[in-house]
């Protein structure tokens, strides 16, 4: 039990740096970076042909995904978002272009239809928020875990790509059974992938 306690407390820590860190950039900095991943992200889905992704709506201090959003849609490329339910379980939406509603945590979800549960699992690829990762592929969430339910329920999973600021990739992120490795992580300067 202290070695399970040892790990959650480091998880803790751990994004207490990644939420401070992230609340430090201006606004130039996160306007830059958000530009910057909008390319990592395009480059990554062109690669390999994703014509589906998951991605998410992100809060101010999150990896800015709004500029890939605006690329994905005048590609035609479908893009499921995620709500969130009772039991930090995750729903995912197909947006039918009627604008946003408040969610649950202050994040904004897209209006559209609720897709039966494990349709996410046939999207091409899964671009998912992380507070960090490490060069082995373990990610961390907020604690709260939504996407290792997600990812644990699926029968067939997509590529999962964590979307991260570069310094939120770290040398080692610590690991519980319930959390598997991502393929990879994207940050505004590189597409990175996990052996
Ligand atoms: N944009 C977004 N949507 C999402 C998630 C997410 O992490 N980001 N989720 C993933 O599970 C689910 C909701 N869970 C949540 C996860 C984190 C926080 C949150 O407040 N996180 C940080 C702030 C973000 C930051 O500093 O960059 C915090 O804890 O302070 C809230 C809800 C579903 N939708
Ligand atoms: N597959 C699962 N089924 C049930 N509970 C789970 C599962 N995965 C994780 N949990 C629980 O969720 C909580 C958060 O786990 P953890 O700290 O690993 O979250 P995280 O990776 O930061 O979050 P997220 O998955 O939302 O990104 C823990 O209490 C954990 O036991």
């Amino acid at each position: 039990m202290q070695q399970h306690d040892d790990i959650v407390r480091e998880k803790r820590r751990i994004r207490g740096e990644v939420r401070a860190r992230r609340r430090a950039l201006t606004p130039e900095q996160r306007r830059a970076a958000g530009e910057a991943l909008t390319a990592r992200l395009a480059e990554l889905v062109e690669s390999r042909g994703a014509r589906s992704v998951s991605c998410y709506l992100p809060l101010p201090s999150e990896p800015d995904t709004m500029g890939f959003l605006s690329w994905a849609a005048g590609r035609g490329i479908e893009v499921l978002l995620p709500t969130s339910l009772e039991g930090f379980r995750l729903g995912w939406i197909r947006p039918d272009g009627t604008g946003t509603v408040a969610g649950a945590h202050g994040i904004t979800e897209p209006r559209g239809e609720l897709l039966p549960e494990g349709a996410i699992g046939e999207v091409d690829l899964m671009l998912i928020p992380a507070s960090a990762v490490d060069t082995s592929g373990m990610r961390l969430g907020w604690g709260l875990g939504y996407f290792d339910r997600c990812l644990d329920s699926l029968e067939r999973r997509p590529p999962v790509f964590a979307v991260v600021h570069d310094g939120d990739v770290l040398d080692r992120v610590p690991a519980e059974a319930h959390d598997s490795p991502v393929t990879g992580a994207v940050t505004p300067t590189r597409v990175l992938f996990f052996g």
